[in-house]
């Protein structure tokens, strides 16, 4: 079955992504692509939006996306630069704002139009520009307006353009999710049947198409993405399904065979393989977090070769590779963005696996893939994990790695992750860790000089790991795990609670 498809362009702006799960979030499929790269085949999308950026119309270098065959043609919704743009270069007037508009505003005025249908005025929306529309643009129609912003939302007459200063998309603007419907369901006449069980469905037809009686291996982590995808694919494919889980020897304490043993119920071909030599082999001595990342990467490819190798005549491998990681590394390589951290999982394979790759969440974001799990009736625990990176405790030992270093840090992990969930704070996470510090430092227990580790605990709140701030955590909840570590842990006699946000920092500390 075809679904209705929405066409996002992004001009960079930060909210572009939400846009999209706005848009998901009303059971519409959407896509986002770069404005300079506005895809062939315009039949395929129902309706288009354009995105905020933090460029200005007018700058000399302002951005120009080719609107052939979308204005006047499709329903077109334009966000802040997006109406600037369509204002700017199409009649009217954009000028430097003098009151920068950041944050809260309300609607004073609203027209009667289906685009504002059961929204009032009053309604709190968010704002983010320092340019405003002065003039509205030929055969504008001013639909809305703000205590400071006159021009606030207008719809070209003659078209189905609309276009709107403020952001729908972020949770602050609270009638945000009703404009989008009003928007894709009025007056797009898009259908919005774009469910979990509809993706599960297809999912499961389009993969059987795909793959027929070839086999496939994937990595299984134990993470929600990994074993989503291999709920998928055995659907589809039953046991032509290999999955293989490693044991880098940087997992959480007792996690190798926890999840091996949670998989049995599942149903799945699930081989673990103990890899912890390998890996730690390739660490000693390394210190450097890019080396460090490198070389387990290196290995983790090395080990599914292996593996690869002892079946016979696999020609696939499939990745739990979700929308997010899509759209980063699509940045990361058309763009001027710097590389902050290489993930282990990106950059490809090696020539010589010549193994296809099938990634069946490639279009979802984290809370989409916990849903379609949640329809395969998965386990609530398991979608409900933190994240954990690939490259594990390693990227949590600062400096060089040994047996011992990770012993100490699954202790101490195990407290303070035990710790949560006993406290019923573990859902209330997006994802917490322990950092063992190459630091030592002075303390005293029973009346003798200790001189010994440091660990940081890090707890923080997110969507999507793009940015994050920490948990505000209990005071008691931090004094009753602190203790715990340093009458548990030996080796360790002081415990700090990060309390850095991202940016600037990151969630893991290499
Ligand atoms: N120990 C492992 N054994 C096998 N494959 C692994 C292992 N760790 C990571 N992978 C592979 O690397 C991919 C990326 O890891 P990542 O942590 O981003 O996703 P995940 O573990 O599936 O989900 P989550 O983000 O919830 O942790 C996984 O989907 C999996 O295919
Ligand atoms: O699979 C992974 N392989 C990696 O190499 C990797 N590095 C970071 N992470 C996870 O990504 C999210 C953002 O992390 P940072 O703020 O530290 O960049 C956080 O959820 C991190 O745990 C990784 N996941
Ligand atoms: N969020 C936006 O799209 C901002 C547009 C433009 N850069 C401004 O500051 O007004
Ligand atoms: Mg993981």
């Amino acid at each position: 079955m075809q679904h209705d498809k929405v066409l996002i362009l992004d001009f960079g702006s930060q909210y572009t992504q939400l846009i999209a799960r706005r848009v998901r979030e009303l059971n519409i499929y959407s896509e986002i692509h770069p404005f300079n790269k506005i895809p062939q085949n315009l039949n395929d999308y129902k309706a288009v939006i354009l995105s905020g950026s933090p460029m200005s119309v007018r700058s000399a270098e302002a951005f120009h996306p080719d609107l052939k065959g979308i204005r006047g043609e499709k329903p077109l919704l334009a966000v802040c630069y997006g109406a600037q743009y369509l204002a700017h270069f199409s009649g009217g007037e954009v000028a430097e704002s003098n009151t920068r508009e950041y944050g809260r505003a309300n609607l004073s005025f609203i027209q009667d139009d289906l685009f504002f249908e059961n929204i009032t005025v009053g309604s709190q929306v968010w704002m983010s520009h320092s340019d405003t529309i002065k003039t509205l643009p030929t055969n504008g129609k001013l639909l809305a307006s703000t205590h400071d912003v006159q021009n606030a939302a207008y719809k070209i007459e003659g078209e189905e353009t609309f276009a709107i200063q403020f952001h729908p998309e972020v949770y602050h603007s609270t009638d945000g999710k009703q404009l989008l419907e009003n928007f894709l369901v009025k007056i797009a006449k898009v259908t919005p049947d774009w469910t979990p069980n509809a993706f599960v469905e297809e999912t499961v037809e389009e993969l059987q198409a795909k793959l027929g009686n070839d086999k496939v291996v994937l990595g299984l982590s134990g993470g929600v993405d990994s074993s989503v995808a291999a709920m998928l694919l055995h659907k589809a494919i039953g046991k032509n399904l290999y999955c293989i889980f490693v044991n880098n020897g940087l997992l959480r304490k007792n996690e190798f065979t926890d999840v091996l043993e949670q998989y049995k119920g599942m149903g799945l071909n699930v081989k673990g393989v103990d890899a912890s030599a390998r890996f730690l082999d390739a660490l000693a001595g390394k210190s450097d977090p890019e080396d460090k990342r490198k070389a387990i990467g290196r290995v983790f490819i090395e080990v599914f070769d292996d593996e690869a190798n002892q079946l016979k005549d696999v020609k696939w491998l499939a990745q739990g590779t979700i929308y997010p990681d899509v759209i980063e590394s699509v940045s990361a390589t058309g763009g001027p963005s710097a590389t902050i951290k290489s993930h282990h999982n990106v950059g490809g394979l090696p020539d010589f696996m010549k193994l296809k790759i099938v990634e069946p969440l490639r279009a979802l974001f984290k809370d989409e893939v916990r849903r379609v799990g949640a329809s395969m009736d998965m386990d609530a625990t398991l979608l409900g994990r933190h994240p954990f990176p690939g490259p594990g405790l390693a990227i949590r030992i600062l400096g060089d790695i040994t047996a011992e270093k990770v012993r100490i840090l699954q202790e101490v992990d195990a407290v303070f992750i035990n710790g949560l969930r006993d406290w019923g704070l573990y859902d209330k996470v997006w994802q917490a860790g322990a950092i063992l510090l190459p630091v030592n430092s002075v303390g005293v227990m029973g009346d003798e000089r200790t001189y010994e580790k440091c660990v940081a605990l890090r707890a923080v709140e997110s969507t999507d790991g793009m940015t994050a701030d920490w948990v505000n955590l209990p005071y008691e909840f931090l004094q009753k795990t602190s203790n715990d570590i340093i009458n548990k842990v030996k080796g360790v006699n002081r415990v700090v609670y990060d309390i850095s946000s991202k940016p600037p920092a990151t969630i893991e500390w290499e």
